[in-house]
């Protein structure tokens, strides 16, 4: 069996007013990121994961956020695309790490429902889903909560 590792990041702006979406489930803040589609920066950093292991380009190459197609678009559909593109090389996704860095909020109430969204999207048991989140102890464009970072690797098989 062959296995191949992706590593994936994004960081989206942050801005008041704005709904949150992280891992498909919008947050209760009083701030959220901003970007074309709907700036789940979880997902985002999940899709590069999984298109760098295939050797697959990158989420900006498949879906331009000069498209208007993927304008205000939810994540979980780029998701399954990206899990559509690489099932098409033969591939299957064995498991998901991630780390969100976000000053605020807490994340543990919501990680339940990201992995469910996420096992949904991709085929994944729970259990093969990892969530995890730092704060970036008040320092730098984090800190000031003027944005919002996540990284994410991932493992594809092919037999
Ligand atoms: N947005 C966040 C940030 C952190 N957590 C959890 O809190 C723990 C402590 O974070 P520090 O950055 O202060 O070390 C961290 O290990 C996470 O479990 C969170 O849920 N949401
Ligand atoms: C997802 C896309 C497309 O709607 O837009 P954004 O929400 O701005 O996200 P980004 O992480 O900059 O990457 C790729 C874009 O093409």
């Amino acid at each position: 069996m062959k296995i191949k590792v992706g590593f994936g990041f994004d960081v989206h702006q942050m801005k008041e007013g704005h709904p949150f979406i992280v891992g498909g489930v919008q947050l209760d803040h009083h701030a959220g990121a901003f970007g074309h589609s709907d700036a789940d920066v979880l997902v985002h950093a999940i899709c590069d994961a999984i298109l760098g292991a295939a050797n697959l380009e990158d989420i900006g190459y498949h879906f331009p956020n000069t498209d208007d197609q993927w304008k205000g678009i939810s994540s979980i559909v780029l998701l399954k695309h990206c899990i559509q593109l690489i099932k098409d090389k033969g591939y299957s996704l064995g498991n998901i790490d991630a780390m969100l860095c976000l000053e605020a909020p807490k994340i543990k109430p919501y990680i339940a429902a990201m992995k469910s969204n996420l096992a949904e999207a991709t085929g994944l048991d729970s259990d093969d889903i990892s969530i995890k989140a730092t704060t970036n102890e008040t320092m730098g464009f984090i800190g000031r909560q003027e944005g919002v970072v996540a990284y994410a690797v991932c493992l594809l098989e092919k037999n």
